[in-house]
């Protein structure tokens, strides 16, 4: 098993996840310290990990923004179960709570990923939340997202994950077929009247809280605000809105 809890995010925070795709470490590090206040994990991508390298961790660690927040790397690891192990244990050395990994690696890659950083919530991600029914079909899996998602979603847990990523419109459905004991992460969050962009299946952070995600994560509708720690303050709100009064 990878983790050992369903995700919480520290007393009194939103589940808040800031996609921190900036273009260099100087932009990431400028972004963290605007939306920390209101989040509960810092994401970083491919664009920011080619860029700044793994010393982007220490950065951050350094100017005190991973003290109260979870570093969530989003690697999406894809590749033989002997890369994707070596690639797990080298990335569990900066301390991430959160690597992800593709569910279409299957599950001898995924199981592998789990074995080699067992500190580590290896979060599968099911179909990319920029997919529509057309373009998976495209890539040979005809049919509504839901069922893709379905199929891979239980092909993970099975394999040992217990962390998965999936759009907000199939929380519900997962959640019914895996139960409580998953970590539902869910990418593909827009506040209302924000610009969709390359995103195909879609909610408002409100209704991927109402509908049971663990953790709602959002990049551009924050980091292309003007003000950056507004719009992280508003997103924040509106994900505590959709999950009623914070019992903590
Ligand atoms: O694994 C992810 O985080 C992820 C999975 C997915 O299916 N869709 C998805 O958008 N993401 C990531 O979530 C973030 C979404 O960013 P915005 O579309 O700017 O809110 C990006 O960093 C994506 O790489």
């Amino acid at each position: 098993m990878s983790g050992a809890a369903r995700y919480l995010p520290p007393a009194g925070r939103a589940p808040l996840a800031v996609a921190l795709d900036a273009p260099d470490g100087a932009t990431a590090l400028r972004w963290a310290a605007a939306v920390a206040p209101s989040a509960a994990v810092l994401k970083i991508g491919l664009e920011l990990f080619y860029r700044a390298g793994p010393g982007i961790v220490a950065d951050l660690r350094e100017a005190g923004l991973l003290d109260d927040l979870d570093l969530f790397l989003d690697l999406k690891l894809h590749d033989i179960p002997a890369t994707v192990a070596g690639g797990m244990r080298s990335v569990a050395t900066l301390l991430p709570r959160f690597v992800t990994v593709h569910a279409s690696g299957g599950a001898a890659m995924i199981r592998a990923a789990i074995e080699a950083a067992p500190d580590v919530e290896v979060a599968v991600v099911t179909v990319l939340t920029s997919l529509d029914a057309a373009a998976l079909a495209a890539v040979g899996l005809a049919g509504p997202p839901d069922d893709a998602v379905r199929r891979l979603a239980v092909l993970a847990v099975e394999a040992g994950a217990r962390t998965l990523v999936c759009s907000p419109r199939e929380v519900r459905m997962v959640r019914s077929e895996l139960g409580g004991n998953v970590t539902l992460i869910t990418p593909g969050v827009r506040p209302v009247g924000a610009e969709a962009a390359d995103q195909a299946r879609i909610a408002t952070p409100g209704e991927a809280l109402e509908a049971g995600a663990d953790l709602v994560v959002v990049g551009r509708p924050i980091t292309r605000a003007p003000d950056l720690g507004m719009a992280a303050r508003a997103v924040a709100d509106s994900i505590s809105a959709g999950r009623g009064p914070d019992p903590g």
